[in-house]
């Protein structure tokens, strides 16, 4: 089978970095180009940290998909352009696996529209570690039985989205099995606005931004004499690097839009 082209949007982020490391060193992709707001027309390889990555620059993404033959977009930038990247590339019959957050419900069914009608899968992908995955399964399968939530995401200092992606979609998926439900003091009354965090659906979602963080969140559910509480942590960047190779493996024999790993993970 042919080698899988891949772009790389956000190639000094971060996540762009590891991803950029990872489809190089992977055997059956190739990293046919990067989308970068920096260095237009020149080559990864020149940039530092990238020495012997070869791959041509762009800042314009439409540029660069009509000029490159390619299968899949990685897509790690900002929650400003990812949902600009993500529908360009859909025009241009590319594949977008997308682990930029930020994403609005609006979004998502714009996409699923865009995806049925041109017949192209999309992965967008709020966390691609495999232990975050399972934190949000069980969390999921803990609301059944637990009805009262408090969802406590914490981030590194740089972070620009709030609540993270993770929390939006752990929300989501409790939502799913959970009526809503008004939680707390029927009669409590912020003294400082925001100390009970964001209300979904009467669940609240706290977010932290410390320096020294990475990615952590905590899932608490609260009964009669009981507290279960589902943790996970991410300590590098590397931790999300399977599930990106996962996606871009999957996705090419993908026709819709898939909204979490979950949905594709064994
Ligand atoms: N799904 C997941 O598992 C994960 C998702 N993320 C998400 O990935 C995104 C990136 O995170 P980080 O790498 O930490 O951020 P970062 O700030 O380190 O990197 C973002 C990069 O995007 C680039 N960028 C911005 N606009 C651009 C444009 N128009 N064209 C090309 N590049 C552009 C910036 O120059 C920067 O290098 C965030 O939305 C974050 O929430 C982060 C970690 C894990
Ligand atoms: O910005 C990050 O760092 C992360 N973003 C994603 C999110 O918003 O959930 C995934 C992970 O938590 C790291």
């Amino acid at each position: 089978m042919a080698n899988i082209k891949v772009i790389v949007a956000g190639p000094r982020g971060r996540m762009g970095f590891e991803a950029v490391k990872l489809v190089h060193n992977t055997e059956h992709f190739d990293l046919v180009a990067v989308i970068d707001r920096k260095h237009d027309g020149g080559n990864l390889s020149d940039v530092e940290g990238f020495q012997g990555i070869d791959a041509p620059i762009f800042s314009d993404i439409k540029e660069c998909f009509s000029k490159v033959e390619a299968d899949v977009l990685v897509d790690l930038t900002t929650p400003e352009v990812g949902m600009y990247h993500t529908e360009t590339a859909l025009q241009y019959g590319i594949r977008p696996v997308v682990g930029t957050t930020g994403f609005t419900k609006e979004d998502l069914a714009k996409l699923d529209a865009l995806t049925k009608e041109k017949g192209l899968g999309c992965i967008i992908a709020p966390n691609f570690a495999i232990g975050a995955i399972l934190m949000m399964k069980f969390s999921q399968m803990a609301a059944k039985y637990f009805k009262d939530v408090e969802i406590i995401e914490m981030h590194h200092d740089q972070k620009l989205d709030a609540p993270s992606g993770t929390a939006a979609k752990t929300a989501d998926l409790i939502s799913s099995v959970r009526e809503a439900k008004v939680q707390g003091h029927p009669s409590e009354k912020e003294t400082i606005p925001g100390a009970r965090g964001a209300d979904v659906e009467g669940m609240r979602i706290h977010s932290v931004r410390l320096p020294g963080l990475v990615a952590h969140q905590q899932v608490l559910f609260g009964s009669a004499g009981e507290l279960l509480t589902v943790r996970h942590d991410s300590f590098n960047r590397g931790s999300f690097m399977s599930g990106v190779k996962l996606s871009v493996e999957t996705i090419m024999n993908l026709d819709v839009l898939v909204y979490g790993l979950e949905n594709i993970i064994e």
